[in-house]
């Protein structure tokens, strides 16, 4: 099936001589929702920017639902909605008006059963006579949402979506993703909030200083990347871990209290067993034992951290 975008060595330098992207290649899927991580400045607004034909490209070739995005820069945008970083509406126009003018200007025409289905999906149906300053910040973010899927797109791109949203409106914008994917919507969606994308994402893409360093399923990502840990609340407190169980990756806390042991999602609970037992057998006994396991936030940290 071809994907709903498909980025060839895409590169970008400012006219400042900063190089925002290097050689990016990447393909949506159609029906995926895809998170897009990475610190600030990493590139990705850039990145969107030039999918949306808002920057111009340096080296390299987009193609959105088939469509060059220079050469058929018409037919690639139209099957595109944008909800950009910056709320950036006209204040003094009314909502109803702002969603319609919208599709307007992509030359479909007229649909008011469709405008009225958007806002009360929305939950912006009974603002529609209300003027855009009148709203609150999420409310104008919800307007704005509007306005990208007033053209009926059917990629969906959200540059920081639920930033500065409170939880319970970012919930609400959550089950409205997953239900426009669940109507055959891709979405690409940058974000900060790594628990976004851990919530939301079908997969995950990682940009560090204009380069994408890794693309992955969520769930193979938390499988591999993930790690656990083992906590041992001690009986009585070692002096040092014993030769004996020196070959366990396993750390004695400060007091010498507790002993930690880290070991991947993918290890087997067969060697925990076999830790308990060697524990048994150096005479070491325990009252507590906890696990925990690390976030993809923790996975986000270790990557954009490690040396390139
Ligand atoms: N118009 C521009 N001219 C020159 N440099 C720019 C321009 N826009 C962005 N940059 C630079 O390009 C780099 C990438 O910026 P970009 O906004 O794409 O990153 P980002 O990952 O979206 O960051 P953030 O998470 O902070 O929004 C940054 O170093 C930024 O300063």
């Amino acid at each position: 099936m071809q994907p709903a975008i498909a980025i060839h060595g895409l590169s970008k330098t400012y006219a400042s001589g900063l190089t925002a992207l290097r050689d990016v290649n990447l393909e949506i899927r159609r029906g995926e929702i895809f998170a897009l991580l990475g610190p600030n400045g990493a590139g990705k607004t850039t990145l969107i920017s030039i999918i949306c034909g808002i920057v111009t490209p340096g080296e390299g070739r987009v193609l959105a639902d088939g469509h060059d995005i220079i050469a058929d820069y018409r037919a690639a945008r139209a099957g595109i909605g944008l909800v950009p970083q910056e709320l950036s509406t006209d204040a003094f126009e009314n909502v109803w008006d702002t969603v319609t003018f919208s599709r307007g200007l992509f030359g479909k025409r007229a649909d008011p059963a469709y405008i009225e289905k958007l806002l009360r999906e929305l939950s912006l149906w009974d603002k529609r006579d209300s003027r855009i300053m009148a709203l609150s910040g999420g409310m104008k973010r919800r307007v704005m949402i509007a306005k990208a899927l007033s053209h009926e797109p059917r990629i969906l791109f959200l540059d920081e979506p639920t930033a500065g949203v409170d939880v319970e409106l970012r919930r609400g914008m959550w089950d409205m993703m997953r239900r426009l994917r669940d109507n055959g919507v891709t979405i690409v969606l940058t974000t900060h909030y790594i628990e976004e994308a851990q919530e939301m994402a079908d997969r995950i893409g990682v940009i560090r200083q204009g380069e994408i360093i890794l693309v992955e399923e969520k769930n193979a990502l938390m499988a591999k990347l993930g790690k656990r840990q083992l906590t041992l609340t001690l009986n009585a407190p070692l002096a040092r871990i014993p030769r004996m169980l020196q070959d366990y990756r396993l750390e004695l806390s400060e007091d010498g209290g507790r002993l930690i042991y880290t070991y991947d999602n993918r290890e087997h609970g067969d060697d925990i067993a076999r830790l308990l037992q060697r524990l048994g057998e150096a005479g070491i006994e325990f009252k507590d034992l906890s696990s925990s396991e690390s976030s993809l936030e923790d996975i986000f940290v270790s990557l954009v951290h490690s040396p390139s």
